[in-house]
């Protein structure tokens, strides 16, 4: 516990439904800071962060209107090929422009109030030790898969990439001190989440 009231860590696997449990959270008072959503502000046009993005990945990385091209980066940093450098690189230029405006963001919550941090990478990055609780959205391999496949955008190969660059499951679970199960339909996502906000909640 801080002071200024609980910091959580929220994360889980692609596809594993942290946008949904944080939106849900949201709706029950906290205030959420999104890696995801900042990850993407960082890089948007004339922002330094686009710009070293360039520097590394050269012009092919852009739209013809200047913005980045989120799936030829994509497969340029996620192809089942890559040694990994070339995400670590791109990871070394976002990462901490998201940490920095994440302390801003986190700044603004009212006193008392629960901020919840989605950090997809939290366990990779070593930061489970920053929060008073990290929370796991947990699914079964094959839901996950499933899930991911079916929101589109990525094929078999490129999903299976994506899985493969992040922690395992176990690994995630490891670092968990409370776990929402997302196995199941919404409406039990829902009663996980409102079980989840009774214990994290101020009482
Ligand atoms: C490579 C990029 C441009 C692809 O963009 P795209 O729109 O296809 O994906 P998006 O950003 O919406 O990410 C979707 C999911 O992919 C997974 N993912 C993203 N980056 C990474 C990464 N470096 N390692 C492992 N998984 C990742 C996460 O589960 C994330 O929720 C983008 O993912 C990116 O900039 N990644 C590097 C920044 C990063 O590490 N972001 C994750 C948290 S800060
Ligand atoms: N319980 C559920 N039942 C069915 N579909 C679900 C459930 N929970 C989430 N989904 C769907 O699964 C997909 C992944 O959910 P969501 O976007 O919340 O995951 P995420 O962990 O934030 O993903 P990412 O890692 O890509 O940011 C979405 O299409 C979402 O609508």
């Amino acid at each position: 516990m801080t002071g200024r009231g609980r910091r959580v860590g929220l994360t889980g696997g692609i596809a594993s439904g942290k946008s949904t449990v944080a939106t849900l959270l949201a709706e029950r008072g906290a205030l959420v800071v999104d890696a995801d959503v900042l990850a993407r502000e960082v890089v948007e046009p004339g922002t330094p962060g686009l710009a070293a993005v360039v520097d590394r990945f050269g012009p092919g990385v852009l739209t013809p209107d200047g913005r980045l091209d989120r799936a030829a980066l994509g497969r340029l940093v996620f192809s089942d090929d890559a040694s990994g450098a070339a995400r670590r690189d791109l990871e070394a230029v976002v990462h901490p422009s998201v940490r920095a405006r994440a302390a801003e963001l986190e700044a603004a919550a009212d006193p008392g109030q629960v901020v919840v941090h989605v950090i997809p990478l939290l366990v990779e990055t070593g930061q489970a030790g920053t929060f008073d609780l990290v929370v796991v959205v947990d699914v079964d391999e094959a839901v996950q898969r499933a899930r991911l496949l079916a929101r589109g955008g990525l094929d078999e190969r490129e999903a299976d990439a994506r899985i493969a660059a992040q922690a395992s499951r176990a690994e995630r679970l490891a670092a968990a001190d409370l776990v929402v199960d997302n196995d199941g339909d919404r409406d039990d996502l829902v009663r996980h989440v409102d079980e989840l906000w009774a214990r994290i909640s101020p009482s």
